[in-house]
């Protein structure tokens, strides 16, 4: 269902003019800021305006604002704080009979972070149920977005759906939690990277001047006449993939994979993270952020090429890929078009610390025409390659 309604390109289409409005919010908001001569926080606008992105499609509404008044940034604080205890490790993922004990308290601190994020959800389908019986008896639709496409199938085949409340509920988690922090994520290493690397950084706002012309903002439209653009997120999913190991794969039967047996059972990770920087693969330099390696190549991320899997492959490729990939050039071409970006002061002389940090954490990245305060994103890199190299141990 995700694959032909919800994600299906008429769909994605259909609720083109709310992402144009949301990032034209965006722009005016950057636009804002630097006139003040203010920081902007490069995480936190990515992450709000995903989020109402998101939002956008899901419900037509933000659920957040880019200013932080009001009580808007409720939602916002926790979804990354569910993300933030996602990643966090799990004593009880590595030692199941410890799972009962709970020792972290990770289970007990989601759950009451799930019980506010679902009334959240509650909320938006309760009221979307009332006009819809308001409305002629409930069969005029309201905005095509994916919570009436889902209570139509619901009004259509009944129990046959399966999409009662909870699962619902569940369907709404799953959207945010896997499509906020992901997305945002790769806007914000992208930047990072174009700051460190002020070649690429003309490059791709070379290619936006000439493409968009006077226009201020970036239309959906616009992403197929910017290759460079397309090979800065390329090159970035290849040196910062938000989902490192993919989701967990279990081997249903011994299978020898390049000289390691892996046994019927095993917990298999898909190291994505080392495949990006394999030196067999990625001629020259596999560490460096290089997009132009992308220029007139066919590799792609959309599951066909395996040297970059960033949305997985296969059955379990990432459903949202459609909507991600259109969200991440929207947003990054956004900020890059008509603004000049330059590290603040201090992070001019220190440089911009890359450090990867362990857990699927909303991070923090400061710009400003003049400043950037400070960053740290995701993924600790030796505990990663650890933890791939313990599993093929345990499997030889
Ligand atoms: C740059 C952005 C994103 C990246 C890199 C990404 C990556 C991934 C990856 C690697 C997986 C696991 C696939 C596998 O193991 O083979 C996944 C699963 C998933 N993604 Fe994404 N994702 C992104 C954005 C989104 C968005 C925007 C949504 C929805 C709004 C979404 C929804 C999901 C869901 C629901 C799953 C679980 C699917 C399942 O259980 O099989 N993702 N994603």
């Amino acid at each position: 269902m995700m694959a032909t309604e919800l994600f299906a390109p008429h769909r994605l289409d259909a609720l083109l003019g709310l992402r144009s409005a949301k990032v034209r919010e965006l722009a005016a908001h950057v636009a804002r800021l630097a006139s003040d001569g203010a920081e902007i926080d490069v995480g936190r606008v990515a992450f709000t305006t995903i989020l109402n992105l998101l939002s956008g499609t899901i419900f037509s509404k933000d659920l957040t604002s880019l200013d932080d008044h009001g009580g808007s940034k409720g939602f916002q604080v926790l979804v990354a704080e569910i993300m933030e205890s996602a990643g966090s490790p799990n004593v009880s993922d590595f030692f199941p009979a410890l799972a009962r004990a709970d020792l972290q308290g990770l289970r007990r601190r989601m759950a009451g972070m799930f019980a506010r994020l679902h009334a959240v959800f509650d909320a938006e389908v309760d009221g979307r149920l009332r006009r819809r019986r308001e409305d002629d008896g409930g069969s005029r639709k309201e905005s095509d977005d994916f919570l009436d496409v889902l209570l139509d199938v619901a009004a259509r085949d009944g129990a046959k759906a399966g999409l009662d409340r909870d699962t619902l509920r569940s369907l709404f988690t799953d959207l945010f939690v896997a499509g906020s922090d992901t997305s945002s994520s790769t806007v914000e290493w992208a930047m990072a990277e174009l700051l460190r690397d002020p070649s690429s950084m003309a490059k791709a706002q070379e290619e936006l001047a000439r493409v968009i012309g006077s226009r201020r903002s970036v239309e959906e439209s616009d992403i197929d006449h910017l290759p460079y653009l397309q090979a800065v997120v390329k090159e970035t999913f290849r040196l910062h993939p938000p989902v490192p190991l993919l989701l967990p794969r279990q081997a249903q039967a011994t299978v020898e994979i390049a000289g390691y047996t892996v046994p019927r059972g095993a917990r298999v990770l898909v190291n994505v993270w080392a495949m990006g920087r394999d030196e067999g693969i990625w001629r020259p330099e596999p560490d460096r952020f290089m997009p132009g390696r992308f220029m007139g190549s066919a590799v792609d991320y959309r599951g066909g090429d395996f040297e970059l899997l960033p949305f997985g492959a296969g059955r379990r490729v990432c459903p949202g890929m459609p909507l991600a990939i259109r969200m991440v050039h929207l947003v990054l071409a956004t900020l890059l078009n008509r603004i000049e970006w330059r590290l603040p002061v201090e992070a001019e002389r220190t440089g911009i610390d890359m450090s990867e940090k362990f857990g699927v954490t909303h991070s923090s990245l400061c710009y400003s025409y003049t400043s950037l305060s400070q960053i740290f994103i995701q993924y600790n890199r030796p505990r990663f390659i650890c933890l791939l190299e313990l599993h093929l141990a345990m499997c030889h």
